[in-house]
C-alpha cells in the first residue's frame, strides 16, 4: 500500500512486538527524501484507495444511527475520515498503527534528547512513515527558518489586553497569520483542485513553524512583560526553540517533557472537538490559519483541552484543603465533595476511552524517570488521586470511563518545573494539536474530501422517524 522505501502498516503494527523492533529500526533509514517528495509518493496510493472505496462500497452499510447518537453528541457514530490516527477505546491512540511505546522506540529524538519530538511525530502523521534522524533535522531546520512572526502579527498580539485569556490571544494570532496564506492567494488566482494540497501543506508548515514564536510572545506579554524574546536558534528543534523563547531553555528536563507532551498531544483521531472543528472549517476551503484558529477555540473549553488548567486548579485546591495529611481517605472525601457539588472531576472520563489514557501513562512514566518529579508534592498528589478516583467515580455511577485522561497530569508537571501560570497550559496543547489537525487538512485536500454538511433533525422529525 505504501510507496517504495516506506514502512507498511502491518510492519508498523508488528513493531509493537519488541523482538521485531531492531529489524524495524534498521529498515527505517530510507535516505534523504524530503517531506514534500515523500508526500508526493504516498498520496497517489491513498487517492486510489479512496476511489476504490467509493466505487465499490458507497452503498455498503457500516453502522446504524441510533436516536442516542443524534441526541448524544454523535458518540460512537462512524462519520468522518481521518488518516493519521485511530483511537481504540481500550488501547488508546495509535498513530498510523504505532502505539505510544512504539513511537517512543522508533521516532528520532532531538540530538541532545531522548523524547519524541514534534518534527518526527509530524512526519509520521503526514506520511505514515518513520523519518530518519536526517529527515527530522531537515524538517527542524525548515521550521526554524520559517519561525519568525510577521511584524503585523507581533503588533496585533502586543496590543491585546494582558487580561485576555492566552487561548483567546492564540486564536486571534493564528487567524491573523492568514494575511499571508499561500492557499488563499492561490485560490484567488484560480488554482486547480489538484494543487490544493501543495499550497495547504505550505501554509500548514508555516503555521506550525510560527506557533512557538506566537505562543511564547503571548506568554511573555501576559506573564513576563518587558522581557526580551531571544532569536530563534536554527540548530534547535521546534520545542527546543519554544522553551528558549518561553525563557526556560536551560531546563533540559522541562524541554524534554515538553517535547514528549507536544508529540503525544498532536493527534487523537478526528472526532475530538478541536480536530473535528479544524476539519469542518477546513472543509469549506477556508485556509489552514482560519481552520486552526477555530479549532483552538474548541480546545479552549473545560471539557476538552482547558481541562489541564482545571486539573491543576482542582488539585491545588485539594492540597490546600487537605494540608500535609494526604491520605486516601482525605482524597476520597474531596472527590465526593466535588461530585456532590455537581461538578465534574477534571482529568477523568473520556468520550471514547474506557481505560487509563496511554498518554497519561506515558507522562507518568516520564515522572518516574526523574527523581525531582518522583518527589514532587503535586505529582505525588496526582498519583494518589489516581489510586482513589476510579473507585469513587465507579461508585458515583455516572461516567462511562472512571479513569484518567491525559489532562489529569499534564499541567501538574509544568507546575512542578516552575511554569505555574496555569491559564497558559492550553496554549501548549494548542501548539501541539496543530500537528494532527493540520495533517488532516493536507489529506482532506489531497483526497478532495467534500464540504462537511451532516443532516440535522428536529425532535418532531425524530419522533416521526421513530414511529415510522
Ligand atoms: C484532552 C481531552 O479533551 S480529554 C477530556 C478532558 N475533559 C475532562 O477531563 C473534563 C472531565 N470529564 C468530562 O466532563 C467527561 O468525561 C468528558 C466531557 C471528557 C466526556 O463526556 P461524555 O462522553 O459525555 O462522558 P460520559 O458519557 O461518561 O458521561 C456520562 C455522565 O457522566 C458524567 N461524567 C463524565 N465524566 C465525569 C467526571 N470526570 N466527573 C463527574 N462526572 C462525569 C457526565 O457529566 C455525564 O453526566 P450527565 O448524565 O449528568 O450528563
Ligand atoms: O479524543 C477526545 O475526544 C479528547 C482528547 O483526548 C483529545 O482530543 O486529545
Amino acid at each position: 500500500m505504501f510507496a517504495r522505501g516506506t514502512v507498511s502498516r502491518s510492519l508498523l503494527r508488528e513493531a509493537s512486538a519488541s523482538a521485531s523492533f531492531k529489524r524495524f529500526a534498521s529498515t527505517k533509514a530510507f535516505g534523504g527524501q524530503s517531506l514534500r517528495e515523500t508526500l508526493k509518493e504516498v498520496i497517489p496510493a491513498k487517492q486510489e484507495q479512496l476511489k476504490k472505496l467509493k466505487a465499490e462500497h458507497s452503498q455498503t452499510v457500516v453502522g446504524d444511527i441510533k436516536v442516542e447518537n443524534i441526541i448524544g453528541g454523535m458518540r460512537g457514530l462512524k462519520s468522518m475520515l481521518w488518516e493519521a490516527s485511530v483511537l481504540d477505546p481500550n488501547e488508546g491512540i495509535r498513530f498510523h498503527g504505532l502505539s505510544i511505546p512504539d513511537c517512543q522506540k522508533v521516532l528520532p529524538p532531538a540530538p541532545n534528547g531522548k523524547e519524541i519530538i514534534a518534527e518526527s511525530m509530524l512526519w509520521l502523521l503526514l506520511t505514515g512513515q518513520v523519518p530518519t534522524p536526517e529527515q527530522t533535522r531537515q524538517l527542524s531546520a525548515e521550521l526554524a527558518e520559517k519561525g519568525n512572526l510577521p511584524k503585523s502579527v507581533e503588533d496585533l498580539v502586543d496590543s491585546l489586553p494582558q487580561s485576555l485569556h492566552p487561548m483567546t490571544q492564540l486564536g486571534i494570532g493564528v487567524s491573523a497569520l492568514n494575511h499571508d496564506s499561500q492557499f488563499q492567494a492561490a485560490y484567488e488566482k484560480g488554482m486547480k483542485k489538484s494543487e490544493y494540497w501543495t499550497h495547504t501543506l505550505e501554509d500548514c508548515l508555516t503555521l506550525i513553524a510560527k506557533l512557538p514564536a506566537l505562543a511564547a510572545r503571548i506568554y511573555r506579554n501576559v506573564y513576563k512583560p518587558g522581557t526580551a524574546l531571544p532569536a530563534l536558534d536554527k540548530d534547535l528543534d521546534l520545542v527546543g526553540n519554544y522553551t528558549q523563547l518561553l525563557g526556560y531553555g536551560d531546563n533540559h528536563n522541562l524541554t524534554e517533557y515538553l517535547r514528549l507532551y507536544i508529540a503525544l498531544h498532536g493527534d487523537h483521531e478526528g472526532g475530538n472537538a478541536s480536530a473535528h472543528t479544524a476539519h469542518l472549517v477546513g472543509s469549506t476551503l477556508s485556509d489552514p490559519f482560519l481552520a486552526y484558529s477555530a479549532a483552538l477555540f474548541a480546545l479552549a473549553g473545560p471539557l476538552h483541552g482547558l481541562a489541564n488548567q482545571e486539573v491543576l486548579r482542582w488539585q491545588l485546591a485539594m492540597q490546600k484543603e487537605i494540608g500535609d495529611n494526604i491520605t486516601h481517605e482525605n482524597i476520597k472525601e474531596y472527590l465526593w465533595k466535588t461530585l456532590n457539588s455537581g461538578q465534574v472531576v477534571p482529568g477523568y472520563g473520556h468520550g471514547v476511552l474506557r481505560n487509563p489514557d496511554p498518554r497519561f501513562i506515558a507522562l507518568q512514566e516520564f515522572c518516574q524517570t526523574r527523581p525531582e518529579l518522583k518527589e514532587s508534592p503535586i505529582i505525588q498528589l496526582v498519583n494518589k488521586t489516581f489510586e482513589v478516583a476510579p473507585d469513587v467515580l465507579k461508585e458515583h455511577g455516572k461516567t462511562k470511563n472512571p479513569y484518567p485522561n491525559v489532562d489529569a497530569t499534564s499541567g501538574c508537571v509544568l507546575y512542578h518545573y516552575g511554569l505555574t501560570e496555569f491559564k497558559y497550559y492550553t496554549v501548549i496543547f494548542g501548539v501541539s494539536r496543530a500537528l494532527g489537525a493540520l495533517t488532516q487538512l493536507v489529506w482532506a485536500r489531497a483526497l478532495g474530501l467534500p464540504l462537511e454538511r451532516p443532516k440535522s433533525v428536529s425532535m418532531d422529525v425524530l419522533e416521526k422517524l421513530v414511529k415510522a
